[in-house]
């Protein structure tokens, strides 16, 4: 590809083993006003994630996962500990937003702008809040790379109620995608989507997750698609989530179709499903 993504990708290089995401010893508790009760919902989090490492985060319902993005992605602050971005507390000013893309469970395109438009409304929204500056028409191109990448190549001028739930999820990631983010947060990105549109986007997001180099943390209930996807899947315990256990998956790569039919896939699922079972 001679377009900028894969430039973008070129620069990275995922050899080099850098610490992307860090956790140090991050607690979170909902609820510190007296008056409330309050919920601790993580605890003793120390965990790293290296440069172009792909981490899923698995656990029983409730135990946390989703604040554990949320504090990597600003949202929420830690009640005790730190999380860094790229070496960079991302609670502190010199923390840069457009380091981290956000993919959520439902799609959050607007439905009275076309797919290119809402692509770039992530731009819109940064360059207003002064978080970037620039040259809006190198987004415009970005976009367009981007609706290729994804797949959605013809549907520029589509707006949402043309497409189906798979492709509104496309829009999503390339939103996420637009100003070139070294993190991609995705909390189950697939979890509204059937079955054969979830398999379809897993294998698409790995083939975006090749060309583009980033890092992604995802949060998911589905413990294959956690495997199918990871190099390494994050176990935490019922809250208050602990991480219990890191398991490494050394499939191959690039995987396929074929992977989830192998030995190692189903010894890989299964230990991980009798772990899960263990925490209950
Ligand atoms: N704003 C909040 N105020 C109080 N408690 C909260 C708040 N947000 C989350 N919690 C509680 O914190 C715990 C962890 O929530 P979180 O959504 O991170 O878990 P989860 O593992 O993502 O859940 P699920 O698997 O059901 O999506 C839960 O018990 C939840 O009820």
């Amino acid at each position: 590809m001679s377009n900028n993504i894969a430039r973008d990708s070129a620069d990275s290089g995922r050899t080099a083993s850098k610490r992307m995401i860090t956790y140090d010893d991050v607690q979170k508790v909902y609820g510190t006003d007296p008056a409330e009760e309050s919920v601790t919902a993580l605890q003793d989090i120390d965990l790293n994630i290296e440069h172009g490492e792909f981490v899923s985060v698995v656990g029983p319902s409730g135990c946390g996962k989703s604040t554990l993005l949320h504090l990597a992605a600003g949202i929420l602050e830690p009640t005790d500990g730190s999380i860094k971005i790229n070496g960079t507390s991302v609670q502190s000013t010199q923390h840069q937003r457009k380091e981290v893309g956000l993919v959520f469970q439902h799609p959050v395109a607007l439905e009275w702008r076309t797919v290119r438009k809402n692509i770039m409304l992530p731009v819109q929204i940064l360059k207003e809040n002064g978080a970037i500056d620039g040259d809006m028409d190198e987004y415009r191109e970005r976009a367009d790379e981007l609706i290729s990448l994804v797949g959605l190549k013809g549907f520029g001028d589509s707006y949402p109620n043309e497409l189906s739930g798979g492709m509104q999820q496309r829009v999503t990631i390339s939103q996420a995608l637009i100003y070139n983010p070294s993190v991609l947060l995705m909390d189950e990105p697939f979890g509204s989507l059937d079955a054969m549109t979830k398999d379809e986007l897993n294998l698409e997001l790995l083939r975006i997750w090749r060309e583009t180099e980033k890092t992604i943390l995802f949060i998911t209930h589905d413990l294959d698609e956690a495997v199918f996807l990871s190099d390494r899947v994050v176990v935490l315990s019922p809250r208050p989530g602990e991480v219990v256990d890191e398991i490494e998956i050394d499939l191959e790569r690039p995987r396929n179709e074929e992977t989830r039919a192998t030995e190692r896939f189903v010894e890989l699922s299964t230990k991980l499903h009798q772990h899960f079972k263990s925490l209950k």
